[in-house]
């Protein structure tokens, strides 16, 4: 089968003190290739664990992982991931950054060239190939970090709060550039996001997770993505499911809060 498939996966993390966390317990999905999905939930619900489980940095106490058929064992360039902060290479050129992947697969120059320019492209920064990291803000940096991502052409790409760090008028002017490159590319994008309205934006499946043990407790399949393409983000946030569904998964979240402050107080 394509696409990734989570098998009844679980990851326990032994503490110190002979105690453990199950941070993540009998999860099991489906993510189609090209599909949109956000993860959403209350801290400590299990969200990065995940994602650095699909993309092979940790290894599962039970269950597999596989990508179009075959387990995911460790890292591989099939499965790209995006950071807070971008990890870029700070005394590389924005350019030189974008096609490290590349390079390192021995890929003839002139084909680097073409490739980065065409990233440049997407990402908006044509005029920045030049340009040394630190002089990028914030949200240039993680245009950068997006470019150099999908210069290695990955199957699925993973997004761990890419766009937390972001000012507002920031943060949505990537929105939209996220919803752009998952329409030109299809890839498959899975990201991260401690905000209700990023997730309904960018999701067109959204999955809410439940903490202790980390477990998928909700599953959205959402209108919002597709309507944002190319669209004011502004105007899709008016469209008359949006505030109701939002509010909905708000006070789900809140109330996964209480209860763990509950029982934090009572321990
Ligand atoms: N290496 C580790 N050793 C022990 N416990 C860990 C380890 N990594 C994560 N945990 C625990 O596993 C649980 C899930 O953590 P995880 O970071 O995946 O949650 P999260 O939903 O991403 O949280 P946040 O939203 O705060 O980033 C938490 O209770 C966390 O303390």
């Amino acid at each position: 089968m394509t696409g990734l498939v989570i098998d009844d996966v679980s990851m326990t993390f032994e503490l110190p003190n002979g105690g453990n966390v199950e941070a993540l317990k009998n999860i099991n999905l489906k993510i189609k290739e090209g599909e949109l999905m956000s993860v959403l939930g209350p801290s400590g619900c299990g969200k990065t664990t995940f994602l650095n489980i699909l993309a092979g940095f940790l290894a599962p106490t039970a269950g597999v992982m596989t990508l179009n058929g075959h387990t995911i064992t460790g890292p591989h360039p099939e499965r790209g991931m995006v950071f807070q902060h971008g990890a870029l290479f700070e005394w590389m050129n924005v350019s030189k950054n974008i096609g490290f992947g590349p390079k390192m697969k021995g890929t003839p120059q002139v084909e680097i060239d073409a490739k980065v320019d065409e990233l440049l492209n997407i990402v908006g920064l044509q005029d920045f190939g030049e340009k040394m990291i630190y002089e990028m803000s914030g949200g240039m940096q993680q245009r950068v970090a997006l470019a150099r991502c999908l210069a290695n052409d990955p199957d699925v790409i993973l997004m761990d709060e890419p766009l937390g760090a972001l000012d507002a008028l920031t943060r949505e002017k990537m929105q939209s550039l996220v919803l752009d490159i998952w329409k030109k590319t299809g890839k498959t994008i899975i990201l991260i996001t401690h905000s209700v309205e990023e997730a309904l934006l960018l999701g067109e499946r959204l999955l809410v997770m439940a903490p202790r043990p980390g477990r998928v407790h909700k599953e959205y399949q959402l209108p919002f993505a597709e309507l944002g393409v190319g669209a004011d983000l502004r105007e899709v946030k008016r469209h008359p499911d949006f505030g109701p569904t939002r509010d909905e998964i708000l006070n789900m979240i809140w109330d996964m809060e209480e209860e763990i402050m509950g029982r934090t107080e009572n321990a």
